[in-house]
């Protein structure tokens, strides 16, 4: 992994970690690395890959967590956004907490064997599918990367939310179509595209609310 691309990435996208979180963040990514042969949980092998696809397009999203301190990631595979989510938070977003909900149990182990190894005390793993997940107190806001159309991103995911709380999908090209499908009682409130640094791919992320 680069450091140097971590490093010029982060500058790219405004974030100002420490040496100690960018450390944190490449050794997650070298764990993700590691496991992915044994686990299969990316099909990105590259290590350049792994930091564009997996951790800046992840951070990438922080400028739009204001206000949320507690954050359900819901199939989150091998902890994408969730862990450099929780990792970064320390420096730039001190009352976030990341739970990660993910059903596949090597997964899971995988998210939970990194929350040991980088001490993420900021971060929660349910090894559940999302529908059976009853949380003791309901979320500011649910995120997903990769998990579903939107409709069933809401939909699966609405009785994790407090009342007021946002869904946030992490999406490619802006995703009309799939919006035009939503369900009544659902509306989007924003919608940003997002600037990956050497990702060369459009990213948006789509905010949603209970109407
Ligand atoms: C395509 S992967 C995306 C993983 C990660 N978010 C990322 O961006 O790399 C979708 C993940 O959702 C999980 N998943 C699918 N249905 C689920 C459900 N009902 N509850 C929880 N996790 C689910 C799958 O096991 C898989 O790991």
């Amino acid at each position: 992994m680069s450091a140097a691309t971590l490093e010029q990435g982060l500058a790219e996208l405004g974030l100002h970690l420490s040496p100690e979180t960018q450390a944190r963040l490449a050794a997650f990514a070298a764990l993700l690395q590691k496991w992915n042969r044994v686990y299969n949980l990316t099909s990105i092998r590259d290590a350049g890959q792994v930091v564009t696809h997996h951790l800046l397009d992840s951070l990438a999203v922080l400028p739009h967590l204001a206000g949320i301190a507690t954050l359900a990631d819901v199939g989150s595979g091998g902890g994408l956004p969730g862990i450099p989510l929780a990792l970064a938070a320390p420096d730039c977003h001190p009352a976030l907490a990341v739970t990660s909900i993910e059903t596949v149990n090597k997964k899971a182990s995988f998210q939970q064997q990194a929350k040991i190894e980088l001490g993420l005390a900021n971060f929660t793993v349910v090894n559940e599918r999302v529908e059976n997940v009853r949380p003791e107190a309901k979320f500011d806001a649910v995120i997903s990367r990769a998990f579903s159309e939107l409709s069933d991103f809401v939909g699966l995911t609405a009785h994790l939310l407090r009342p007021g709380g946002r869904f946030l999908a992490m999406k490619g090209v802006y995703p009309r179509e799939e919006i035009a499908r939503l369900p009544a009682g659902f509306r989007v409130v924003e919608g940003h595209p997002l600037t990956v640094p050497r990702l060369g791919a459009e990213r948006h992320l789509i905010i949603l609310e209970r109407n």
